[in-house]
Parts: structure tokens; sequence; C-alpha cells
């Protein structure tokens, strides 16, 4: 099947990222995209290309070593601040095992933090693996995607019909954020199950950046469409959290991930999350709801009422069930 680019708009981020008279023109492109299809390349974002590169680099090595090496850094050994390697089958995002592996990395907060403190999970310190500069590239990576997620949020208020600074204002000046670096293998045979199963994301936006395999396919009006890759691009989605401010109009979209290019796919989706105390409320709108039908989770999101760290810690403590139970979750 040929992909049909047509679906997945591109949006030029260039005008948002240097400011200027098309800004709002870019801000458009956003509205309209999270309206349809939920789902959005972004070009001109002015992300370096020399680090996306060194960081796809260091992920390809740290995936081809033995499983024993890659366990030294298992999430077991993080406890509550679920971070670090889990290895294939260990994550279940739509209740069955997902065929990847990956690790987890969220912002560095030290022991003496007030959340990590507190004992709250998903707080504390990185497993990073023992590779020359692993360290210093996820770091670097994850306060540029910090910057674009910046940018991107303000082109989506401007588009909304809010002040710029909407998001940042009332939930992003502490954002949650959440860097995954994942491997799917190659399937040994057809039968093999989803590399991601269907799932929507949990928070506002997430910033992915997948290699030249392709496999990533996103539900639009009830069909499954591919999102193949676009080089130089990120691939921009909605999650839960805007789907609820927006009464709908903005669509947390259902997307999956299978690899069927016969090599090895990497991808780098960076979580852009509302702030763990902020208290998600409905934007006012002012036009008539959006809400879908029955989801894939056959969750209400439009229901929740909460923070953001309650809501996350309900999601996570699913896909990852033995970790939930540790943690006191579940
Ligand atoms: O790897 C991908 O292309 C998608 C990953 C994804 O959907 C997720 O981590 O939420
Ligand atoms: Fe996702």
């Amino acid at each position: 099947m040929r992909p049909d680019l047509s679906a997945v708009p591109i949006v030029d981020l260039a005008p948002l990222v240097h400011g200027g008279p098309d800004k709002r023109s870019a801000a458009r492109a956003i509205d309209e995209a999270c309206r349809g299809s939920g789902f959005f390349y972004v070009v001109g974002h002015g992300v370096d290309e020399a680090l996306a590169a060194r960081i796809d680099a260091l992920c390809r090595a740290f995936f081809a070593q033995d499983l024993d090496r890659k366990l030294e850094i298992r999430m077991e050994k993080a406890g509550r601040a679920w971070r670090g390697y889990f290895p294939v089958g260990g994550e279940l995002t739509s209740g069955k095992p997902d065929i990847k592996e990956g690790i987890y990395f969220g912002a560095e907060h030290g022991d003496d933090h007030p959340r990590v403190r507190a004992g709250l999970p998903l707080h504390g310190n990185n497993l990073f693996p023992d590779l020359p500069g692993f360290r210093e590239a996820v770091l670097a990576w994850m306060a540029e995607m910090t910057r674009l997620g910046h940018v991107i949020l303000e082109g989506m208020a401007l588009g909304l019909g809010l002040p710029a600074s909407y998001f940042a204002e009332h939930y992003t000046a502490d954002p949650t954020i959440l860097f995954r670096a994942f491997h799917y293998p190659p399937p040994h045979d057809a039968s093999e199950g989803w590399g991601v199963g269907e799932h929507t994301d949990y928070g506002l936006l997430t910033i992915l950046r997948q290699d030249d395999a392709g496999g990533l396919q996103v539900k639009s009006g009830g069909l499954w469409i591919e999102a193949p890759p676009v080089p130089g691009s990120f691939v921009c989605n909605i999650g839960d959290m805007l789907d609820r401010m927006t009464g709908g109009q903005y669509r947390s979209t259902p997307h999956r991930v299978h690899n069927r290019s016969g090599r090895n796919r990497i991808s780098l989706p960076f979580f852009f999350d509302p702030g763990w105390d902020a208290k998600i409320q409905a934007i006012d709108m002012g036009r008539a709801d959006g809400r879908a039908g029955e989801r894939w989770d056959h969750q209400d999101v439009h229901e929740f009422r909460g923070t953001y760290g309650q809501w996350l810690l309900g999601k996570v403590a699913k896909v990852f069930p033995e970790l939930g139970r540790t943690a006191g979750v579940t």
C-alpha cells in the first residue's frame, strides 16, 4: 500500500521558532491538524541534526549489546522513579506485550527534590547506559525537546485563539517530561504481535523522532493510515489531556506500530506534558462539543477531574503492572 502523505500534514515551524508575521498561519496549520487527524509533522524546528544523529547512533549501540549488559540498567533498579531499561515484551501498552525494548528517561531530579523526598513515583534520577557521551546527549536532547514543546504549545494556544503563553501559564511552567528510546526488532514471522499496540498518549503533546524504517500507523476517520518517515522532521500528536481540555475538538488519536521493514527500527518519543500538580481543566472553546464515541480503552477522558500526576500514575501502572504493584500504585 502506498502511504498517503497528504493525510498527515507537514507544518513549517520556522515562523514560530524565529517570530514574525507568519506566526498565525503556522498556528492555523497546527489548529487544523489537531482538529483533523490529531497528527502532524513539523519541519523548520531548529533542532540540530547532528545531535539527532548522535542520539540515534548511541541508542543503536546500546540496543545492540547483550541482554545482560542492558539489564544492568533495568527499570527495577530505579524503583519508584520508573526509569531505565525494559526488555522486549516488558511493556503492555494495550494489555498485551509489545514487540519492542526501550529505555525510559525523565527530568533529572536530585535526591533533595521535594517530590523525590516525598517518595512520589516517577520522580528521581535517571539510569544512564555506560556508554561514552550517552548521559550528555540525552540531557541535551531533553533540553532541546523541551524548548520545542514550548514553541509548539505556543502555536497551539494561538491557533485556539488564546494568548501565546496560555499553556506555559497554566500547565507547562514546570512540565512533566518523559523521553523514551525504543528499539523495534524486525519480527521473526508475520504472526508476531504489534511493536506498540493501539493506544492514545496520556498528556498534552508527543514529539517523535522516527528513523527511516516506517511502521507508525494512525487512526484517522475510522481508517488506519501510515505516518511514513519524513527526513529531518518530527511527528507530533496530541494526548488525552488536550482532548479533555478542548472538549474533544482536538483529537487524541489512536496509533500503533508494526515494524515490517526487515531491519531494526529506532524511535525516540518525547512527551511534553502538564506539570505534576497542574489541575486539568476545560478551555472555554465557545464552540460545540466535539467528543468522540467510545475510546480504545473504554475510559471517558472528559469525566476526569484531578491533577496530571494522578492521571499519569494510573496510566503507567497499567502498562508496567509489576512496577505499579511495587510502587503501591495498584
Ligand atoms: O515508536 C513509535 O513510532 C510510536 C511510539 C508511541 O506511540 C509511544 O511511545 O507512545
Ligand atoms: Fe503513542
